[in-house]
């Protein structure tokens, strides 16, 4: 499996009012393209962290990151930037939707950014709205969509530029039960389809258990267990 980013011993430290907080301590791990992952763990261990990490939005005290030719540990903030616009999409729990644009017009947005002409980015966010089943509904403004709707709407946006790595923070947390699966199945078919390396922070290990392809869990800024599922298999297994 090719790799789509790679961190090698990060650490990260933040201080706040003089009193410094270890949030990642040496943690190397890869994700591979086309594959689903869940990071998990309790609160405060460092999981968002290492997401900015990952994307590029912070770069890390120590260690190395990098993803193809491109090490975004020794590189410029608009490097960073440059790197994060051309290949991360982000999924948010409270989707992040602005209130007065329809759901085409928010799926064009990260195309208008990139410089997509403006046919072809409406072209390409009806087409990721087809994809996450909302075409009919491309005409709505957030209040009149469902909170599951405006979930597909940010993943439509978040997949609109084909990025390369996905990342979603607490993606299924403002959703009940039924849409929370049908979110997950879809970024696990969204990763199938695109070979895009799709990371989500998710507490609901029991959602997601069944659906991802890996797990990885965090405590105290460590990683602490890795679980990969064995083609033909429904069972997790302990990384060797
Ligand atoms: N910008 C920041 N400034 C100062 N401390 C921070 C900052 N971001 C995170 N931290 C601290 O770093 C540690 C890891 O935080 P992080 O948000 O990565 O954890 P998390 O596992 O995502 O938590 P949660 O599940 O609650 O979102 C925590 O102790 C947190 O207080």
């Amino acid at each position: 499996m090719e790799t789509a980013i790679k961190a090698e011993g990060i650490s990260k430290r933040y201080i706040v009012q003089n009193v410094p907080s270890q949030a990642l301590m040496n943690v190397s791990v890869e994700v591979h393209k086309g594959e689903f992952v869940l990071l998990t763990g309790p609160s405060g261990c460092g999981k968002s962290t290492l997401l900015a990490i990952l994307s590029g939005m912070t770069p890390p005290d120590e260690g190395l990151v990098s993803s193809g030719s491109t090490n975004l540990s020794e590189a410029t903030d608009a490097q960073r930037d440059a790197f994060r616009l051309r290949n991360c999409g982000f999924i948010f729990q409270g989707f992040n939707l602005f209130p007065g644009l329809t759901a085409v017009e928010q799926v064009q947005v990260p195309l208008d950014y990139l410089g997509v002409p403006s046919d072809e980015a409406k072209r390409r966010a009806e087409s990721a709205l087809n994809t996450v089943g909302l075409a009919q509904r491309r005409h709505l403004r957030p209040a009149e969509l469902s909170g599951g709707e405006k979930q597909r709407v940010a993943i439509a946006r978040a997949i609109v530029k084909r990025p390369t790595i996905l990342l979603a923070d607490e993606p299924t947390s403002a959703l009940d039960r039924d849409n929370g699966e049908k979110v997950v199945r879809m970024l696990r078919a969204i990763a199938r389809a695109t070979d895009a390396a799709v990371l989500c922070v998710s507490h609901d290990i029991r959602l997601f258990s069944r659906i991802v392809d890996r797990i990885v869990e965090m405590e105290g800024g460590r990683l602490i267990r890795d679980l990969r599922r064995d083609p033909g298999t429904t069972e997790l297994q302990v990384e060797p």
